[in-house]
């Protein structure tokens, strides 16, 4: 069917025979039911219906947010989605139906930042702007978002859908909790935008009455459309004082035809024709008999028309990224961090705070250890020397009379251990060291230090072991004119690397800067895009035209610049200020760091593509963190671990980097060595693993 006169014949968007379900099984929602749609072009179109009809879910169908079951969509002659279309994109201006607005921007900056997406030169974006603020009589372009009250609110939000002039404009729910003067206001703009600008809009309302200022109204119900047609037409039509009345009567004529005959009621629509004044009603049942008409007075009986889809002007950006996109998101990223100290504090004191810890509670010689001394020996005279050589920092001496009196203390937690000399302790050892090959098991026994140690705690005792060890040599060393005698045939040369005195700290620094670096990067990351989703703000970016790899991109180098002072803070306290030893290139040592941090970033993008809330996102990251620190040979060698959890710690992603590190600083070795460059290979496979998955998630769910 055709009108007469003017554009008005040409659709803008055309639904036919639209399905949509969500859910599953027992669970399954049949949203949409066959449901047909005409929006002519240059008209007001009022999408009405109870909640939870199917209204939003039928606008995001029409945006190309949301895939159908079944049938086809129009947007401005072409499918939306299409390659070089501008639906989603800057033919259509999208308000959703929660404010979806940066909070902590300035009503200037949200609109630079649609402005922007959508291309436009800064001196025309500045003219609209300022248009669109005298237009809306909104507060200075300097107001924060988040100052503004709601009304406010929802007419920033009405200016960003405005911004870039599109030929198409998506309302849900204009008004919902907009006051009454207000809400006229905002019907006096819709109607000066269709007649002077020729905009076509579709809008839904839960407010029947007004929509009687709609050219056409689409009267929903149970996701199929009851009628569609002028609102005064169904007002004569049923003569019926309001237009609330008509759908409170159409309602129950449908609830009679479902009992009727539900396959029938599923896909019929109540259609009123006005013919010179004279209203008739049809009740058709398939998309080609579903015809609307004007207020003029004609009816053409030709078949709907649709936009014929013009000469398709493909741009770079469409297939490619866009620059004016990833600009404006750059921008946007910027501003929110600037604005949230939270996350500036996270990103440089944390990093600090995190390596000076780790440096100055982990690796130490534990100190001021409580060790009973039960010297019998008379004259003390060896015993006294041994003793004096003991290291007083590590082990605080604690003379007792007996053994037994020392064993009672550390079976009640006061001492670490024993320590016990007999009587004949310095006698017998000058024996033994006199006499090395006849001295007798009495004497050899009567001649040694015994210690009793308390061995839960493995840290503590293995300590007391090495201190009382290292006061056995310095005792020969003194005692004998050739010490070498006393000790047992077995000669740790010096090491070919590292050296004799090698901490639990060195071992374990690589995998801490490491973990360190991931982590922080990781979290910086995770939430970000959680929170725009769950506020609908992502939601707002793609339909305005931006593409998934544009906005995890735009994450990545803004996030990137954070993680780059991250890890300078980190090595910088790491080797600089707490000394750790490194043998190796600081330029390799800096560029693993730098992979590190990318790959966290790409496992924080894959969390917040999976997840949908916050707490998700935490529990998400959070089982992961043991894990990787547990097997990734951070804390203990990986060698020491059953052959499963052995080959499952070489697939994760700090395994291998952590040990090429750790051969970095501690052997000096550089990429000639195979176990350093799997440190990079593998590094950087992961985090291309993560950003494909990141992808694949934030598509699915776009
Ligand atoms: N992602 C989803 N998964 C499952 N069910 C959904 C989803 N989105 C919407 N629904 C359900 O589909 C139905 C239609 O929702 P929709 O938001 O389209 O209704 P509506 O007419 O816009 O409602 P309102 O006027 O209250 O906004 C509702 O029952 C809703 O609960």
């Amino acid at each position: 069917m055709k009108m007469a006169g003017d554009n008005d014949s040409v659709a803008a968007v055309q639904c036919i025979n639209i399905k949509k379900h969500y859910g599953r099984g027992a669970h399954r929602l049949d949203v949409l039911q066959n449901l047909n749609m005409f929006v002519p072009q240059g008209s007001i179109y009022g999408l009405l219906g109870p909640s939870g009809c199917g209204k939003t879910t039928l606008l995001r169908c029409i945006l190309g947010r949301l895939s159908m079951d079944h049938g086809t969509i129009w947007t401005l002659g072409k499918l939306p989605g299409t390659i070089g279309h501008g639906v989603p994109g800057s033919m259509v201006g999208y308000m959703p139906q929660e404010t979806a607005l940066y909070e902590d921007f300035t009503i200037s900056e949200t609109l630079n930042y649609f402005g922007t997406i959508h291309g436009m030169p800064r001196d025309v974006l500045q003219g609209r702007k300022e248009f669109l603020i005298n237009l809306l009589d909104l507060p200075s372009m300097d107001s924060m978002i988040r100052n503004l009250s709601g009304g406010q609110k929802r007419r920033v939000s009405f200016a960003a859908a405005l911004v870039q002039s599109p030929p198409l404009l998506i309302l849900d729910e204009p008004t919902v909790g907009v006051d009454p003067l207000l809400r006229i206001r905002i019907w006096e703009h819709l109607l000066a935008f269709a007649k002077e600008w020729n905009t076509t809009i579709i809008l839904t309302t839960h407010y029947i009455e007004e929509a009687r200022q709609a050219n056409i109204v689409g009267l929903m119900r149970n996701g199929k459309l009851l009628s569609e047609s002028p609102p005064q037409d169904l007002i004569d039509c049923y003569q019926m004082p309001t237009l609330e009345d008509v759908f409170l009567k159409l309602c129950v004529q449908d609830s009679e035809r479902r009992g009727d005959d539900e396959e029938q009621a599923q896909s019929t629509a109540v259609v009123v024709h006005s013919i010179n004044g004279a209203v008739e009603r049809n009740v058709s049942s398939s998309q080609e008999d579903v015809v609307f008409s004007s207020d003029s007075a004609m009816l053409i009986d030709e078949s709907r028309h649709v936009c014929k889809p013009g000469p398709s002007k493909l741009r770079c950006s469409d297939i490619f990224l866009s620059p004016a996109h990833l600009w404006a998101l750059m921008v946007k990223n910027i501003i929110r961090i600037m604005r949230n100290p939270g996350i500036l504090f996270f990103t440089v004191v944390i990093p600090i705070l995190q390596t000076s810890l780790f440096c100055l509670a982990v690796g130490n010689d534990p100190r001021d250890l409580s060790v009973a001394v039960a010297n019998l020996d008379h004259p003390p005279i060896l015993s006294k020397l041994y003793l004096q050589q003991i290291d007083n920092y590590t082990v605080h001496q604690i003379p007792v009379d007996t053994l037994s009196l020392g064993k009672a203390g550390v079976r009640s937690g006061e001492y670490w251990g024993v320590i016990e000399m007999g009587a004949n302790f310095s006698v017998d050892l000058l024996k033994r060291f006199q006499n090395y090959s006849s001295a007798d098991n009495a004497t050899i026994q009567g001649g040694s230090v015994h210690v009793y140690l308390d061995m839960t705690n493995s840290q503590i005792a293995i300590s007391l072991q090495q201190k009382l060890l290292e006061a056995f040599q310095n005792f020969t060393q003194k005692l004998l004119p050739n010490p070498q005698i006393a000790e047992i045939p077995v000669v740790f040369e010096p090491p070919i690397y590292g050296s004799t005195r090698t901490k639990f700290v060195d071992f374990a620094a690589p995998g801490i800067i490491l973990t360190i670096i991931f982590f922080l990067a990781m979290g910086v990351t995770a939430l970000s895009l959680v929170t725009e989703r769950k506020e609908g703000l992502l939601d707002r970016s793609w339909v305005a035209g931006v593409s998934s790899t544009e906005v995890m991109l735009a994450h990545i180098l803004v996030t990137g610049l954070l993680t780059i002072i991250q890890i300078i803070l980190v090595l910088v306290f790491i080797l600089a200020v707490f000394k750790i030893p490194n043998e190796g290139s600081l330029a390799l040592i800096t560029l693993l760091c730098i992979l590190q941090g990318f790959c966290g970033q790409a496992f924080g993008l894959f969390s917040s593509s999976v997840c949908s809330t916050e707490i998700t996102v935490m529990q998400f990251t959070q089982g992961f963190f043991y894990p990787i620190i547990l097997m990734s040979g951070i804390i203990w060698p990986i060698q020491s671990m059953p052959d499963v959890l052995y080959y499952i710690s070489l697939c994760l992603p700090q395994t291998y980097a952590n040990e090429g590190l750790r051969n970095i600083l501690s052997k000096g070795w550089g990429m000639e060595h195979f176990e350093v460059w799997l440190g990079y290979v593998i590094t950087l496979a992961w985090s291309l693993v993560f950003l494909t998955l990141s992808a694949v998630f934030l598509r699915i769910r776009k």
